[in-house]
């Protein structure tokens, strides 16, 4: 896994972050030491795979990045009448998601569509994944895209929300932060690498509250909204139509 040494340069301009060819090297490695259990959270997605996704149903990995999730889902399921399509609209990402689908050998296929997520018609789905996604969404297209997966979901249906959030009070945003950044030094990372990278994410990842996700998923129709992980300002939800 090759090392994220990307923000290491302090003479390089920082331009707003993309998920290109650059980070679809190295991306293992970075949301591995930039977010707080996150390993843990691609192994719950297993487990809840294996407990919701019915037969004859599809599970959607939207913004799949190079497919973890996915793969968690695939080595979990204890049976192969589903379908397991992941979306993302970065190519990069999708060509090593494929090299590494292709290392892993498993049996059942998983299906790589390269769109927009809010362009994918779902339909039949006992399971979506949005980890770590909705937050590089537009924020005015949030709700209209929730009611879309909301819409195509089975009953019962389980909605996997993981996101960086704000906090609403002040002192909390500072101590969260700097227990963030306390983390990503504990990682490796630089005092340079923190504030570059904080800085190319400024104007394109885009938290809101956990206040605000629970109220727009119940808006929307979700009877169950439960956080089921959080470190910091990093959460996990579970939404059940
Ligand atoms: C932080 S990564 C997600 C991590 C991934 N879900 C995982 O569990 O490893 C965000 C991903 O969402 C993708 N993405 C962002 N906006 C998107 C959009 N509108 N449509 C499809 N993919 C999108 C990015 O290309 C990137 O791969
Ligand atoms: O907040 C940060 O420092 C992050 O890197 C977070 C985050 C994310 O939450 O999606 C941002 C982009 C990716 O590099 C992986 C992690």
């Amino acid at each position: 896994m090759k090392k994220d040494e990307l923000y290491a340069d302090p003479q390089q301009v920082v331009p707003d972050f993309v998920f290109d060819e650059r980070v679809a090297q190295v991306f293992p490695d970075m949301i591995n030491r930039s977010v707080p259990g996150y390993a843990t959270i691609i192994n719950m997605i297993g487990t809840l795979a294996s407990r919701r996704v019915t037969r004859g149903s599809n599970c959607y990995d939207l913004g799949c990045s190079l497919g973890a999730a996915s793969m968690a889902v695939r080595s979990s399921m204890p049976h192969q009448d589903y379908a397991l399509i992941a979306v993302d609209n970065s190519l990069p990402m999708l060509q090593q998601a494929a090299k590494l689908l292709e290392l892993d050998q498993a049996e059942s296929p998983i299906e790589l569509v390269c769109s927009d997520v809010r362009n994918v018609t779902i339909e039949r789905a006992s399971m979506i994944i949005l980890n770590f996604t909705l937050q590089f969404i537009p924020a005015e297209d949030r709700e209209d895209f929730l009611m879309q997966l909301y819409d195509g979901m089975q009953d019962n249906g389980l909605l996997v929300l993981s996101e960086k959030i704000a906090l609403s009070n002040e002192a909390s945003q500072n101590l969260f932060t700097e227990m963030h950044h306390s983390f990503k030094k504990a990682q490796g990372y630089s005092d340079l690498e923190i504030s570059q990278k904080r800085s190319a994410l400024e104007n394109v990842l885009i938290p809101e509250t956990l206040e605000r996700h629970k109220l727009r998923l119940q808006k929307v129709g979700f009877t169950t909204v439960e956080v089921w992980f959080q470190c910091f300002n990093f959460v996990s939800l579970l939404a059940i139509k």
